[in-house]
């Protein structure tokens, strides 16, 4: 049975009893629900993988808890917690075939062979990995070896499945081919999974939730639409693909609809709270949210035009500020080059009050 995850508080305090304590992971509130896909996404050094380290067990907490369903796992070892890991380096016995390899944790367990047997079966047809029994690892490719050392994690049916980087050691086009993969077996098996990854494209192709995590704390979770086009924080605006950052002010609060002055320009934003008129703020600017077209003196002047094949990269100089601005296929819209004068309409704005 696959379980949700709770953290309450949790903790890890590195060097505890020195001079230099390190907040690796800072009371942080997770709340992962059963059969869920969540990654835990941020910088190097903001403690996603001390994170998944102390889901898993290998890593003492050092305040709060941590509860698989309704247990409270802290004092359960890793061998005994209903989790297993798939690394980033396979971790695959060199000595043993693909099937020894997979059979290994259920002949610990006493499970008898012909239920084994039945076991990697089923696995081997949801993932595509019949014929592969009787190779050794080193006749696997990166990818293969990637594929088997998940099925080794799914043929002992955990309540949740921790993934730590697994896709780091393989080329950028394998990766795409194997997120897919990863995300599709992990539905039609319905198990929880909690996957460690400072890719954010990974992050957002794969989960139902992203958790930014920075310096020990949750930024923000949300879908990874949420992320994008309503970062929380300055933080998740500037780590999540491209923003650009304007000055605003507050005009017009009519419920959640507001009406923001950038600039010269009163732009409507839906969906705001907690805000008053008169409040500065910061108006953040998706690449994409931008419409150019020709312009006059008073506007902006592109200083960058890129042909990126989809799609067309700008840099424009407005108002004393350098915008980066994604315009859709280049077949059909007009392209500007260097130069060239052009006006700016925003169309979507969202605003942070931090
Ligand atoms: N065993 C340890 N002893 C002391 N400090 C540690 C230890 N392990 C991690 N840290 C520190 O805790 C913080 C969080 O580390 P963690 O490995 O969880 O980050 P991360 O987000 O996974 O980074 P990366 O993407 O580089 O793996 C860092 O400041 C790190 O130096």
């Amino acid at each position: 049975m696959t379980k949700g995850v709770t953290l309450n508080k949790t903790t890890k305090i590195f060097d505890q009893e020195t001079n230099n304590p390190v907040y690796a992971v800072n009371s942080i509130d997770l709340d992962i629900k059963e059969g869920e896909f969540v990654t835990l996404l941020g910088p190097s050094g903001c403690g996603k993988t001390t994170t998944l380290r102390m889901i898993a067990g290998f890593e003492e907490i050092s305040e709060g808890e941590i509860l698989f369903g309704t247990e409270n796992v802290n004092q359960i070892p890793p061998n005994k917690r209903d989790c297993t890991m798939v690394f980033q380096s396979y971790a695959l016995f060199p000595h043993l075939n693909v099937f020894d390899n997979v059979a290994y944790g259920l002949k610990l367990k006493k499970t008898p062979m012909d239920e084994i047997k039945k076991k990697i079966e089923s696995i081997f047809s949801i993932m595509g990995l019949e014929g592969y029994s009787n190779r050794m690892p080193s006749q696997l490719s990166g990818g293969q070896q990637q594929r088997i050392a998940l099925a080794r994690a799914l043929v002992m049916e955990p309540g949740v499945l921790l993934f730590d980087e697994p896709l780091s050691n393989l080329d950028a086009k394998l990766r795409l081919v194997m997120r897919d993969e990863i995300r599709k077996v992990q539905k039609k098996v319905g198990i929880t999974a909690i996957y460690v990854t400072h890719d954010q494209n990974e992050a957002m192709a794969m989960s139902d939730k992203v958790v930014v995590m920075n310096k020990g704390r949750i930024e923000q979770v949300g879908t990874p639409m949420e992320i994008y086009q309503k970062p929380k924080t300055l933080f998740v605006a500037d780590f999540i693909g491209v923003a650009n950052f304007l000055d605003g002010e507050i005009r017009e609060v009519n419920g959640k609809d507001v009406t923001v002055k950038i600039g010269e320009s009163l732009v409507k934003v839906p969906d705001i709270e907690n805000v008053v008129v008169g409040q500065k703020v910061t108006v953040v600017l998706r690449p994409e949210a931008i419409q150019l077209a020709k312009g006059d003196e008073n506007q902006g002047v592109v200083t960058k035009s890129v042909f990126m094949g989809q799609h067309q990269e700008y840099d424009v100089e407005f108002q004393n500020k350098k915008f980066q601005i994604t315009q859709g296929n280049p077949v059909a819209h007009e392209v500007f080059n260097e130069g060239d004068k052009v006006s700016l309409k925003f169309s979507s704005v969202h605003i942070i009050t931090e």
